[in-house]
């Protein structure tokens, strides 16, 4: 049989693209209180769709889906489900963290001008999907790739992307009617800004920092350094 693969070049790209790609990478934020109210354009909402639409995907199974949110009245209550969470959340937090915890803006759901929750269909595909027998979770690792598409290309448009994960479950499923086999796996605030935390906040506040990448990698097993 012959092979039907096309190939297309792909070396590496040239300096200032590669400069421009890691830029989007390193610069990327998660972003809770620099919304602008300014709308976000039908095309460029497509391109950011389009950028987490070619996402890796177990099998390609693209059990994705994009719910748009911009309706005030969904919002609210989003955000009423995010405020009885949060309470329960920094009930659970030590006396010594909690009032951190409770000091910090964890959503930007109401200023976004976009809402979008990225969802997983566990039964996309029928029953037995290539390279997901063993691994059952590879249809949620396939959608996590396109949050992080799309959160990159965002990046690049100017546009900042907030994920709130403050939520019990069964709220967004009933808030946005999902089915049972549907997972929502992402719930972002969308909306342009024109600056973004240079570090991490939480890491600003003084409620996390970050690792030391050297202390992260093994040589052939785990916890084996190298020298
Ligand atoms: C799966 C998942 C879930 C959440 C987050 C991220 C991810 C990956 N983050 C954002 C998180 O705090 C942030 O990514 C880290 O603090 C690192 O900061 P930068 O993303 O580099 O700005 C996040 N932030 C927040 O304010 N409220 C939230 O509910 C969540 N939930």
């Amino acid at each position: 049989m012959q092979n039907p693969t096309s190939l297309a070049p792909a070396g590496p790209f040239s300096e200032d693209e590669r400069e421009a790609v890691y830029r989007a990478i390193e610069t990327r934020r998660d972003v809770r209180s620099q919304f602008l109210p300014k709308p976000i354009a039908d095309t460029v909402l497509r391109r950011l769709l389009e950028a987490a639409h070619h996402a890796p995907s177990v099998g390609f199974m693209q059990p994705w889906n994009f719910i748009v949110i911009r309706d005030s009245a969904v919002k609210t209550r989003i955000r009423q489900a995010f405020s009885r969470a949060n309470e329960a959340e920094a009930n659970k937090f030590p006396d010594s963290r909690r009032a951190l915890y409770s000091a910090m803006k964890l959503q930007g759901i109401a200023e976004a001008p976009i809402n979008l929750c990225i969802t997983c269909d566990r039964e996309r595909g029928g029953p037995v999907i290539l390279g997901r027998t063993h691994n059952r979770d590879t249809d949620i690792y396939s959608t996590v790739c396109a949050v992080q598409n799309l959160w990159l290309a965002a990046r690049v448009e100017g546009i900042g992307v907030g994920w709130v994960s403050i939520f019990e479950e069964g709220d967004l499923r009933d808030i946005l009617g999902l089915p049972d086999r549907i997972v929502p796996v992402a719930y972002l605030c969308l909306g342009h800004v024109d600056e973004l935390c240079s570090e991490p906040e939480l890491q600003t506040r003084g409620w996390a920092e970050r690792l030391p990448l050297d202390d992260l990698i093994f040589q052939d097993g785990w916890g084996q350094k190298s020298g």
